[in-house]
């Protein structure tokens, strides 16, 4: 069950700021999978998603993102919006998510969020309504920067379901330093090291 071009590929990409940070890797991302980078602090991983967000400059190398599809990037500090009277379910809804996600398959933990304004949200309820609203939105590729920063156990738990529903429509692509996180979701890990990325066991995700 392959696409027929990959969600994202890149080809020796070097991304940066104003140098090069990071690179040159390569990496292909299908449907249906969760891919996980980790590696050192510094080693340009935040920098790889926002290359990929087009948010950092491209030295050289190609990204490649399938034609149409809909990409949703958590940055490290997520964007909060102004004050304003909107419920986490009208969020949802402005979203694009579709009405039988919202009404069935939400995390217990997502429920009491859906009626709460979300600009009286905590940084890590926030967080985890806005990834939740990228999936239920139907997003293709989803990246994903350090998601379980800001989550308290049960919050986190909550994470790691929703990454396991509907998985075979989208790609994700998490950068994280929680291993163990990595470890549940991921079906492939990649570790970022000053030669490149090196293909990292994993023992749980192989049978997802
Ligand atoms: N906006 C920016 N402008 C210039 N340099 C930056 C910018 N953001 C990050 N850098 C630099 O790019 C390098 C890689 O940073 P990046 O945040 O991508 O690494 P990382 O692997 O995600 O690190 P961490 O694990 O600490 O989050 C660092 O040296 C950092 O100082």
């Amino acid at each position: 069950m392959s696409d027929p071009q990959p969600l994202l590929r890149l080809d020796a990409l070097v991304a940066g700021y104003t140098r090069p940070v990071i690179g040159p890797v390569s990496l292909q991302l299908t449907r249906g999978e969760v891919l996980g980078l980790w590696g050192p602090n510094g080693t340009g991983k935040s920098t790889l998603l926002k290359a990929v967000g087009r948010s950092a400059r491209v030295f050289s190398g190609s990204i490649e993102r399938q034609p149409g599809a809909v990409l949703a990037h958590l940055d490290q500090q997520p964007v909060r919006l102004p004050a304003m009277p909107v419920t986490g379910r009208e969020l949802l809804r402005a979203a694009g998510a579709r009405p039988e996600v919202l009404e069935t398959t939400q995390p217990d933990t997502l429920a009491p969020l859906l009626k709460r304004r979300i600009d009286r949200l905590s940084g890590g309820q926030y967080q985890l309504l806005w990834i939740w609203s990228a999936l239920a939105a139907g997003a293709d590729l989803v990246l994903l920067d350090e998601p379980t920063n800001n989550l308290d156990p049960a919050n986190r738990a909550a994470l790691i379901e929703i990454l396991a529903l509907e998985r075979d429509g989208r790609g994700v692509l998490i950068v994280s330093h929680d291993h163990d996180f990595l470890e549940r979701v991921c079906s492939r890990l990649l570790e970022v090291r000053d030669t490149g990325l090196v293909e990292a066991p994993t023992t749980r995700g192989q049978d997802r």
